[in-house]
């Protein structure tokens, strides 16, 4: 039975200007080395979930307990174990690069000596070692984003939580960060993932809650969403002087047809009915000058856990 580091419990959060729910009843347990991700939309309350994980904003309802205690009480000790990679940028761009990463291994209680070895090693890891002595605010900013993801590794803590960790960064850049990632899991580290990129993300994550409008909508192995989504793909069509009712009428037996701009329209259709339904749109008389049939995006996702789960 792997053993839970993290217990949410019916946590609701609503702002007190909106009052709306930021978080709407989420449950959910963590397990020590995981790596979790946590996706969804734009506003779909992730930072504030994270950022109660961390005890910086507290539950209007619910409790999180972190290895057993209640992050509120024991806030310190949750950030002595808790390493957080916020979306936020450094409020320290006075700092050298390598004062930043050494200055944060001071904070979590290393010594001068194991905080300069880890950081001369993390500026390495990260190819940014030819940056040590730069001022951060006259690096660009996926370099400072790097330079952040450096203070996150110092001090080993056992647990990460990372916020849009590849965000600002390039191809290459954002391999090697998912490299560390993984690396870091490996040693024993559990890690949680805030992110939009479902592409990337499922080439690390072993499971994924999805969050929409504060709602938990679908916790899952990665290969189980998928395979829950894969039955599915995006038809688009591009109609100039369609009749969209009539396009409608006749795909109405394998769902709905969404009007995207005047002249795009899309559908997500059953792999298996795909044939049918490209022969049906091909009538003259509907119009349809071009079509194609594309994988589910991250929004196609959302849309299918909607449908089915009523958590
Ligand atoms: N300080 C605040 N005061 C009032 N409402 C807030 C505050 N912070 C966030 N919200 C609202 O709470 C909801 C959830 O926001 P949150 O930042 O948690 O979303 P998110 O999933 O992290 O979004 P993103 O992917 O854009 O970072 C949004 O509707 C947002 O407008």
């Amino acid at each position: 039975m792997p053993q839970s580091i993290y217990e949410l419990k019916n946590i609701t959060l609503s702002y007190k200007k909106t009052n709306d729910k930021a978080n709407d009843n989420i449950s959910l347990t963590i397990y020590k080395g995981e790596i979790i991700g946590i996706l969804g939309p734009n506003g779909a309350g992730k930072t504030t979930l994270i950022k109660q994980m961390i005890g910086q904003l507290a539950p209007t309802m619910g409790t999180i307990r972190f290895s057993g205690q209640d992050v509120l009480k024991d806030t310190k000790e949750v950030l002595r174990q808790v390493a957080y990679y916020s979306q936020e940028t450094f409020a320290l761009s006075f700092l050298k690069t390598w004062e930043a990463i050494y200055f944060t291994g001071r904070l979590r209680g290393l010594s001068r000596t194991e905080a300069k070895k880890q950081t001369d090693s993390i500026l390495k890891r990260l190819e940014m070692s030819e940056y040590r002595d730069k001022l951060l605010k006259k690096l660009s900013g996926g370099q400072r984003r790097l330079i952040s993801i450096g203070t996150v590794l110092i001090g080993n803590a056992p647990v990460m939580i990372l916020d849009e960790p590849t965000n600002e960064l390039d191809p290459l850049k954002r391999k090697l960060v998912w490299e560390i990632i993984k690396e870091r899991n490996r040693n024993g580290t559990t890690i949680i993932l805030v992110t939009h990129n479902i592409l990337e993300a499922e080439k690390v994550v072993h499971r994924v809650a999805v969050i929409d409008r504060g709602k938990l909508l679908a916790v899952d192995r990665v290969a189980e969403l998928k395979r829950r989504v894969d039955q599915r793909m995006r038809l688009e069509m591009i109609t100039y002087n369609g009749n969209h009712e009539k396009i409608q009428e006749k795909l109405a037996a394998f769902g709905t047809v969404e009007e995207v701009e005047e002249t795009r329209l899309h559908m997500l259709v059953e792999k298996e009915s795909a044939a049918a339904i490209i022969e049906l749109i091909q009538d003259d008389d509907l119009y349809i000058s071009q079509f194609s049939l594309i994988p589910p995006s991250l929004e196609d996702v959302y849309s299918k856990i909607n449908e089915q789960e009523d958590v």
